[in-house]
């Protein structure tokens, strides 16, 4: 079978013969437009990472690389099954939910003596460990525990074989290259191999790898080690929660059918078709509004191809549709229970 490994081109198969997704280019545009004075502040750029998110390392060290790897294992699945009951983690006295609830445990793990970013610690941690490191504040448990911790012994026992304990050992093989260290990632940690079959060729998304180097690329400021002079060649992370702020910004459509098994709380299924097309799509809108940005610019004679690309695009709508959780209420994320996104 034919496979499409580059995201980017697996978008572009995906966006040109999906059913139920489309790309309204004229709201892309829009968003462009929408996002041009913004993309010169800090809420777009590299900085942004640690400035506006408490939980992130501050030092730009092999430690924090570590957690960022560790994180990146783990960066899945957190939606609940009940709007009302979530898994939530209480930490220097805020509560947090989702992802930085995982964040927050992994800190308050930090802060209780747990070598938790250790792969030596995880790569033989117990179920029960795991239970207990992760644990909500609520009645509702984090999702997938299981999975995590199945995850988090292959991953760690991955990198204590192959690069001595530390995923800084692994960012130096690429060789400042993010291409490079995709490669490596997909390659040695099965859990990151987020591949689908759409229309008997095989496609990409690499989620969890993409937002990897960029995460590596943003804790070490894009300086050193963490210097990627291809960081544009990644795309954005197709979550559920950027499908769902790119249709509450009209820049991707559903069909009619699709909005109706999603407002009905469908559980889709990992590789379902309308899974893989909302995903693919997600892909190729991201990279037209990227376009256009570096157009609109491009046109006022200033080359932002160095503060512009599709990793500040993508975190930027994150945090938007973090932001923006009660606008958005009425467009309905797509669920999936996997261990990808
Ligand atoms: N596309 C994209 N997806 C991202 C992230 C992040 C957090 N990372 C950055 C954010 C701030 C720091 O700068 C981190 O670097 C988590 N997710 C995904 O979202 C989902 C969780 O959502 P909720 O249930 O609402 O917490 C889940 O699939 C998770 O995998 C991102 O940045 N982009």
């Amino acid at each position: 079978m034919e496979q499409l490994s580059s995201p980017l081109e697996s978008a572009r198969f995906i966006a040109g013969r999906s059913r139920d997704v489309s790309v309204d280019e004229e709201g892309a545009r829009k968003v462009a437009e929408s996002l041009f004075d913004r993309a010169s502040e800090e809420a777009f750029s590299l900085s942004g990472w640690k400035a506006l998110h408490e939980l992130n390392p501050r030092a730009a060290s092999e430690e924090a690389v570590n957690w960022v790897f560790l994180v990146d294992t783990l960066n899945f699945s957190f939606w609940s099954d009940s709007a009302e009951q979530k898994c939530l983690v209480r930490y220097k006295g805020k509560e947090y939910s989702g992802y930085w609830a995982l964040c927050a445990a992994v800190n308050r793990a930090l802060d209780d003596g747990i070598p938790i970013t250790s792969a030596s610690y995880y790569a033989t941690m117990t179920l029960d460990q795991v239970r207990q490191v992760f644990r909500s504040d609520t009645e509702v448990p984090m999702p997938l525990l299981e999975e995590r911790h199945q995850v988090l012994n292959e991953s760690g026992t991955v990198l204590l074989e192959k690069f001595g304990g530390s995923f800084l050992t692994c960012v130096k093989k690429s060789e400042n290259s993010a291409q490079k260290l995709l490669r490596l990632v997909v390659e040695n940690f099965p859990s990151y191999r987020d591949e689908a079959v759409f229309e008997k060729k095989k496609v990409a998304f690499y989620k969890r790898a993409q937002i990897l180097v960029a995460d590596t690329w943003s804790v070490l400021e894009g300086k050193g080690d963490g210097f990627f002079g291809d960081i544009s060649s990644l795309t954005i992370f197709a979550d559920y929660r950027i499908p769902q702020v790119l249709v509450h910004l009209k820049a991707l459509k559903y069909s009619e059918d699709l909005m109706k098994k999603l407002r009905e709380g469908t559980v889709f299924k990992t590789g379902d078709r309308e899974e893989v097309e909302i995903r693919g799509c997600s892909i190729w809108c991201c990279n037209l509004i990227c376009k256009h940005l570096l157009e609109f610019y491009e046109k006022k004679g200033q080359d932002m191809r160095d503060q512009i690309n599709a990793v500040l695009l993508d975190y930027y709508l994150w945090d938007y549709a973090r932001d923006h959780r009660e606008d958005m209420k009425d467009i309905p994320f797509h669920q999936v229970r996997c261990i990808y996104y």
